[in-house]
């Protein structure tokens, strides 16, 4: 054994908030017969198969076309190709989102002002989101204001709502987990450790699509309320 210990990357603080919400969380999911966990020690990932009806995956895809526009990063990043997706942040107080929306908050058991705005994302061949954590750095300049509106990014849950013919998988390089789109599919991941800090093993990136177009939603949750 070394007598070396890597110096621990400072990303945040730990936190009994977020504990609390990764345990109930959890242990919610865990209760629930059609998610499976995926075996992995080093972080929480979970999937639900046809979580999302045909009808309402179009719905979203339709919604997504009708009002996207090229999207953007919290903080500079110097490579022009991080996010090269477009996006659409869905109104959750339209009759036709709002159902969808709430059901996210209440299958992960979550307060549905602690979720952002449910944003859906459309990616065309060579479109990508390089690899990033949803878990916001506090020690960058943006978290004064993150903190204030809602706090850090507990869990993640992301739906796809299409099939892609090549590509567009979504790859978490440091957990070992390749999750490849499939219509109707819930992931979902705690991007917090057991002690609620910030999980470097929830690194991921949207792999770019090599042929088809893919279209997913996410939801981040906060660890307070973020709708005021
Ligand atoms: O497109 C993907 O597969 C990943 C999207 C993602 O990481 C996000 O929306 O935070
Ligand atoms: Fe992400």
């Amino acid at each position: 054994m070394s007598i070396f210990t890597r110096p621990a990357r400072r990303t945040g603080s730990a936190s009994a908030v977020r504990k609390r919400i990764g345990e109930s969380v959890a242990q919610r999911l865990e209760s629930n017969p059609a998610i499976k966990k995926a075996q992995i020690t080093s972080a929480q990932v979970y999937y639900y198969k046809d979580y999302l009806s045909a009808r309402d995956c179009d719905l979203l895809v339709r919604t997504i076309d009708a009002g996207r526009r090229r999207s953007t990063l919290l903080s500079d990043s110097s490579d022009p190709n991080f996010r090269t997706s477009d996006s659409c942040d869905l109104d959750r107080w339209s009759p036709e989102i709002r159902p969808i929306d709430e059901r996210i908050s209440s299958l992960l058991g979550i307060p549905p002002e602690n979720g952002e705005t449910l944003q859906g994302q459309r990616y065309a061949p060579g479109q990508q989101f390089r690899a990033h954590h949803d878990w916001f750095s506090e020690d960058q300049p943006y978290w004064k204001d993150m903190k204030e509106q809602g706090g850090q990014r507990t869990w993640t849950a992301m739906i796809y709502l299409n099939d892609v013919e090549e590509g567009g998988s979504t790859w978490f390089p440091e957990a070992g987990i390749r999750v490849k789109p499939k219509k109707g599919l819930l992931l979902i991941w705690n991007n917090m450790k057991p002690d609620g800090s910030p999980n470097l093993s929830t690194l991921h990136e949207g792999v770019a699509v090599a042929k088809g177009t893919k279209y997913i939603v996410t939801k981040w949750f906060r660890e307070g309320a973020w709708l005021r």
